[in-house]
């Protein structure tokens, strides 16, 4: 007998072999996708009838400070350097274990009201994320937030605690944590910390998370500093290759693409933060066209100011429309695999597609909205009319975690107002 069956449903796999199925039916068993078809002979525990409703991959969010929720619209409106060195780093030096803690579960529920079963994240306290991922029951790769800043003394200590956190988290939660090392960015680690932290990461056999060429004032220090771009330095360490997923990489010429193309590195493309912080736009159409892996994250809450990586689809498929002059740039398809596929790829988990043998990270989309009538096209659908508050139903691992809007694994009400309060004490900690 089968654990779940999902049946009636528009059935989008994203699996270029298999199509869409119209009306099609979702069996899982241990956590697998173990049958995909019109009908099923199978019967289950649980049977989710998901008529009127579209069944696809949960949705990956590939660069997230999950904590952040805490800071949503505390300093808005602000140059980038000016946001993260007078507003959000000092507000982080008041940060408690529990604050971490109380702020990833707040985003964990955010996540699985809004469709998205997988995140990456880099930031502090990162034993309390990893906590509250295993609390609420999403899949994740994590990661301890490395700001060298030139300080040797502090490199040191950032990495051991990056390394101790690998160590005790790599695997965990049946398997639903990863980690990885976080490494803040080139212009705030120095040449000789990046190239230790690819030696501890290879030596441990993860991955490594970075934010590359966000912003302008990024290229033109590490110019100044280095005469070369942060592309070029990384790939003069040896540091770029496929375990690498870079943030932003907003300010790539087209020598820095080939690079990271060649070098088959997993770019996370956060639109609404780079247009929020003004930073740019990054070339993701060239980038795309190249064969690239590219994938969607939020950034996280006080640059966005939410988690629905809907309206990151959207964003992502109209910006890169008006920034190439050309309407047929991303279309919907493409953008849905940005956000599943190659989020997928990018943190190499075993879902992002449905079929059989795949884990069963999926959500169900309902479609009877005033919004979504009448349908011509799913994924048009689901990328320009559709918004994470449409998602009833989160699946990870073969969990329900959510169904018909109710949130079974987090008590909705107690984790809002935790972090409600917990933000609160933040914000008047840093203003005493
Ligand atoms: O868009 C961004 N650019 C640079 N840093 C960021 C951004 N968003 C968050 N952080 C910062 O990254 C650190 C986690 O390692 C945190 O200090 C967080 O505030
Ligand atoms: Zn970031």
């Amino acid at each position: 007998m089968a654990d779940i069956i999902i049946k009636n449903a528009y059935v989008l796999t994203m699996d270029p072999d298999a199509g869409d199925l119209k009306n099609g039916t979702v069996v899982i068993e241990d956590g697998k996708i173990t049958e995909i078809g019109d009908k099923t002979k199978e019967s289950a525990d649980t049977v989710i009838d998901a008529k009127g409703s579209v069944v696809m991959p949960g949705l990956v969010n590939t660069h997230t400070h999950a904590a952040m929720t805490l800071l949503r619209g505390y300093a808005d409106d602000l140059q980038l350097a000016e946001w993260l060195e007078k507003q959000i780093w000092p507000a982080e030096a008041q940060l408690k274990a529990e604050d971490v803690y109380k702020g990833s579960l707040l985003a964990c529920l955010e996540m699985i009201k809004s469709g998205t079963t997988s995140f990456a994240d880099m930031y502090f306290f990162m034993d309390e994320t990893a906590k509250a991922v295993e609390a609420s029951g999403l899949r994740a790769s994590l990661s301890h937030g490395l700001i060298e800043l030139w300080n040797k003394e502090k490199g040191e200590a950032d990495l051991k605690e990056g390394k101790r956190f690998v160590q005790t988290w790599q695997g965990a939660a049946g398997g639903r944590i990863k980690t990885m090392y976080g490494p803040h960015a080139p212009n705030t680690c120095s040449e000789e910390f990046l190239a230790k932290v690819k030696e501890e990461a290879r030596r441990d056999g993860v991955g490594i998370h970075i934010h590359v060429l966000e912003t302008e004032a990024e290229l033109n220090a590490m110019k100044k500093r280095y005469g070369k771009c942060s592309v070029h330095l990384l790939e003069d360490l040896g540091f770029l290759g496929p375990d690498v997923l870079a943030a932003h990489c907003v300010w790539l010429s087209d020598g820095d693409i080939d690079i990271l193309r060649k070098r088959g590195v997993n770019v996370s493309h956060n639109p609404i933060s780079n247009m929020k912080l003004a930073s740019g736009i990054a070339p993701v159409y060239k980038m795309l066209e190249k064969g690239m892996n590219v994938t969607l994250g939020t950034d996280g809450c006080a640059s966005n100011n939410n988690l629905d990586l809907f309206e990151e689809m959207k964003t992502a498929a109209l910006l890169h429309k008006v920034s190439t002059g050309n309407p047929t740039a991303l279309p919907a398809r493409q953008v849905l695999e940005m956000a599943t596929v190659n989020g997928a790829k990018a943190l190499g988990t075993e879902t992002g597609m449905l079929k059989v043998g795949k884990k069963a990270d999926i959500i169900i989309v309902d479609m009877k909205k005033p919004h979504l009538t009448p349908c011509f096209d799913v994924p048009s659908h689901l990328v320009y009319s559709a918004k994470g508050s449409d998602v009833r139903t989160t699946i990870v691992d073969g969990k329900v975690l959510m169904d018909n809007y109710r949130v079974f694994a987090l008590d909705e009400e107690k984790v809002t107002e935790d972090a409600r309060k917990a933000a609160e004490e933040l914000v008047a900690r840093v203003n005493a």
